[in-house]
């Protein structure tokens, strides 16, 4: 097996960059809601706010989507939605398979967002006996012996690893052995994979640490200001919003 990750291109085939893919889901979570609400349209300036994204940004991320807007009218709420999840691949069902059934697993396999986002959960995986048969979120746990099988009969591209970390590598080379091309990786590890296959990473504990990060140099500046010492020479990154978030899913 190759080892190495993936290096994606900037801009992929169709040109649109990836930063822009990057904030095509938060424009879609946004507009939904308005789509919820029942309002038709939306300017740039109320969708941008919604999304926490720069409005001339968004102008210029739906330009790659040759959409507009209509002067003095706005965007079509629901036709941008079409035109976003499409190009997200959103319009077609994704199954997708989770290996490693334990509290996470099982959490996540409890969690409505997938179905509803066009993520079908296809088969839930884990390597103890034990829990082979037993049904978490209404489907009964399979094996890890038949994962291959059911990869190929369910047609899976979209792996889930919530294994400890220890077993993630050896579970990723078998998804992707058996043709599956797009990895979302919870165990704490990093994981090699050959050219072709993405990896995403979810680490929450990376994104606490951040936070603690932030909250020390407030604490800092504060008993500085305080003590009527001038606030320490760093710069104030008081950034709202995903525009300026570091994402909690992450290339891997
Ligand atoms: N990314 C995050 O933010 C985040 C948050 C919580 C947990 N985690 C990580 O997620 C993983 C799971 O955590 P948990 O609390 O659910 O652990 P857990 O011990 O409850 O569950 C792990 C499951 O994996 C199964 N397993 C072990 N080896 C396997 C293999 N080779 N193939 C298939 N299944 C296998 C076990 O039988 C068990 O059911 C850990 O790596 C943990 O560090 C990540």
């Amino acid at each position: 097996m190759a080892t190495g990750r993936t290096h994606r291109p900037a801009t992929r085939s169709r040109g649109i960059p990836e930063a822009t893919v990057a904030r095509l889901p938060l424009y879609l979570r946004a507009l939904t809601a308005l789509s919820e609400r029942s309002v038709p349209t939306v300017s740039s300036e109320e969708l941008a706010a919604a999304a926490g994204v720069n409005s001339a940004k968004l102008r210029k991320d739906f330009s790659y989507l040759g959409s507009y807007g209509t002067r003095g009218v706005g965007y079509d709420v629901e036709y941008l939605v079409y035109q976003i999840s499409r190009e997200l691949g959103l319009t077609q069902d994704w199954p997708v398979v989770i290996v490693g059934i334990g509290n996470l697993g099982a959490a996540l396999a409890n969690y409505g967002g997938f179905a509803s986002r066009g993520f079908r959960v296809a088969a839930l995986i884990d390597a103890d006996p034990a829990m082979a048969g037993k049904p978490v979120a209404g489907m009964p746990v399979q094996h890890t012996d038949d994962l291959e099988r059911i990869i190929s009969d369910n047609g899976v591209s979209i792996g889930v690893i919530a294994t400890p970390a220890g077993a993630a590598q050896q579970v990723c080379d078998r998804l992707v052995a058996a043709g599956v091309t797009s990895i979302l990786n919870f165990a704490p590890t990093v994981l090699s994979v050959p050219d072709g296959v993405d990896v995403r990473k979810v680490d929450l504990s990376i994104e606490l640490q951040i936070l603690a990060f932030h909250e020390q140099r407030k604490a800092g500046e504060d008993a500085a200001t305080d003590d009527g010492a001038p606030a320490p020479a760093v710069a104030k990154d008081h950034r709202k919003g995903p525009d300026g978030d570091v994402p909690a899913v992450m290339p891997a």
